[in-house]
Order: structure tokens, then C-alpha cells, then sequence
């Protein structure tokens, strides 16, 4: 069967990770979260004192310091899932926190940060058979991937869903707050002049507003098959 990239766009929190992790490990490919590369990027910026008190970013500071960081991935054995590394250090449990979500917007609008990520992202794809998702995948990383996949859900499922994940996970965080957070990096994501969140035009949209995961997993298992039988 021939391999191909699927690239798989979307608000925040509307499911893209669950949908794109559930289908690389049913067909066997790589599956790449760069929500997560943006995120370590954004802890090191953290880390180094590259926000103000305000949360204003010292720009010339992150360009300067952006060689360093490099990021990797690696397998977590239990999961099967491969997690991010920042300079080494596994980072998955310090990237998901409010905390970085009410950071990372801001730094993944700046092209500096964009290029660089971008650039490692097409890499990881030259092999085909891989499943990416993110914002700007059907658009600017593989604009000539062959299944594309944009999704969407209401802001209020989105945080809900958000919110149980925090609590389950024993990260209590107020549900407002989150609504809040997804709210602003939708508008933050889909206002950036660079690489804004769109749909690709040869995107295929699902709002699984009301769609269970099982649902939604074999809607795109669907969509794969038919694309891998063409
Ligand atoms: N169809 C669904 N019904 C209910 N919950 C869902 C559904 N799809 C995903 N979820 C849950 O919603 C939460 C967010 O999903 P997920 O992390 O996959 O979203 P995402 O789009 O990758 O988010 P982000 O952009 O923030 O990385 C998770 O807790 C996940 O289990
Ligand atoms: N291709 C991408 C992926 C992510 N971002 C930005 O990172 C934030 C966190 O991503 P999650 O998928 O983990 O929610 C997201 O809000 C975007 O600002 C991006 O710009 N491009």
C-alpha cells in the first residue's frame, strides 16, 4: 500500500492529537504533535527569562538563544507514543500545564521560531507515512499532503473536553480559565501574519462537536483508506 502524509489542522483542543495518535498506531505510522514543539520551545523561553513580568517578549533575547534549543522525540515505551525532548530532557509532563498554553501563542507567531520548526517538521516527513497535527500543516508544511483534514468543535465542547482531561490527569484548573486560554489562541493562532490557522482548500472538515473518539476515529479511518486505495 502506498504511503502518505496526512496532515491534520484545528482549534485548540477540538481532538487533533486524539485523532492522528489513534490512526498512526492503527496503520504504523509516525505520528508528530508540533503543538508540542511549540510548547517546548515556549518552556525554554520561560526558563530563560525571555518573558517579562507583563509576559512581553524579549525577542532579540529568544532569537539569539534559539540555536541551542533542540528539539527531539522519543518513545515512550508504555504509550508507544513518541514525546518531546528539549535539549535532552524528556519535557512532555511541564508542556501541557496553563501555564504554557497562556504562553505559547505568542511565541509560536513569531517567524523566527516558525522557520525553525517548520523546517525540522519537513524533514520528519521526506520518508512519507507520517501523521502531523497543528495549525499550519495542510497549509504551509505539506501543502501537497495527501489527506487533510481540518477540524473544529464549539469553544465550550472544546474547554469542557479540556477541562476533564486537567482534572483526570489531577491538574484541577478552573473551567473558565480555559475556556478563556482556547478562546485566545484560537484568535492569536488565526490572526498571526505569519502561518495563521486556516483550512487548507482541498481540506477535508470535520466538527465532531457531537462525534465520540470512536466515532470520529473511523470517519477517519474512512477518509484514510480511500485515499491509500486511489
Ligand atoms: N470526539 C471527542 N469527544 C470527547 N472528547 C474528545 C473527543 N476528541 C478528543 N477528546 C478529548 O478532548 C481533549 C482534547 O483532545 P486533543 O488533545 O486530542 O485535542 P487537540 O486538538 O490535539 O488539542 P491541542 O490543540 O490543544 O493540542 C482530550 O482530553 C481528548 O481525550
Ligand atoms: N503547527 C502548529 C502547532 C501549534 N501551534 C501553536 O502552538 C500552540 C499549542 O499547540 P497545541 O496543538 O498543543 O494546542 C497553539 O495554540 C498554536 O499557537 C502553531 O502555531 N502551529
Amino acid at each position: 500500500m502506498k504511503k502518505i502524509v496526512i496532515a491534520i489542522d484545528g482549534f485548540s483542543s477540538c481532538g487533533k492529537s486524539t485523532m492522528a495518535k489513534d490512526l498512526a498506531r492503527e496503520v504504523g505510522y509516525i505520528y508528530v504533535d508540533t503543538g508540542a514543539m511549540y510548547r517546548a520551545v515556549t518552556l525554554f523561553a520561560m526558563r530563560n527569562d525571555v518573558f517579562d513580568a507583563e509576559g512581553n517578549i524579549d525577542e532579540t533575547r529568544l532569537k539569539a538563544l534559539l540555536p541551542d534549543v533542540k528539539l527531539t522525540f522519543q518513545l515512550n515505551n508504555e504509550t508507544k507514543l513518541p514525546e518531546v525532548c528539549l535539549n535532552g530532557e524528556n519535557v512532555e509532563r511541564y508542556i501541557r500545564t496553563l501555564e504554557v498554553s497562556q504562553h505559547v501563542s505568542p511565541i509560536a507567531a513569531l517567524p523566527f521560531v516558525r522557520e525553525k520548526l517548520v523546517e525540522q517538521q519537513q524533514a520528519m516527513g521526506n520518508e512519507k507515512g507520517i501523521v502531523m497535527d497543528g495549525r499550519d500543516i495542510g497549509t504551509v508544511v505539506f501543502p501537497n499532503a495527501e489527506l487533510k483534514i481540518f477540524v473544529t468543535a464549539s469553544a465550550e465542547i472544546r474547554a469542557q473536553r479540556r477541562f476533564k482531561e486537567l482534572e483526570t490527569k489531577g491538574m484541577p484548573a478552573d473551567f473558565d480559565e480555559i475556556l478563556q486560554n482556547v478562546e485566545q489562541r484560537d484568535y492569536i493562532d488565526t490572526h498571526r501574519e505569519t502561518s495563521p490557522l486556516r483550512q487548507a482548500d482541498d481540506a477535508l472538515v470535520l466538527d465532531n462537536s457531537h462525534l465520540t473518539i470512536t466515532e470520529q476515529k473511523a470517519w477517519l479511518m474512512e477518509k484514510f483508506n480511500e485515499r491509500t486505495q486511489e
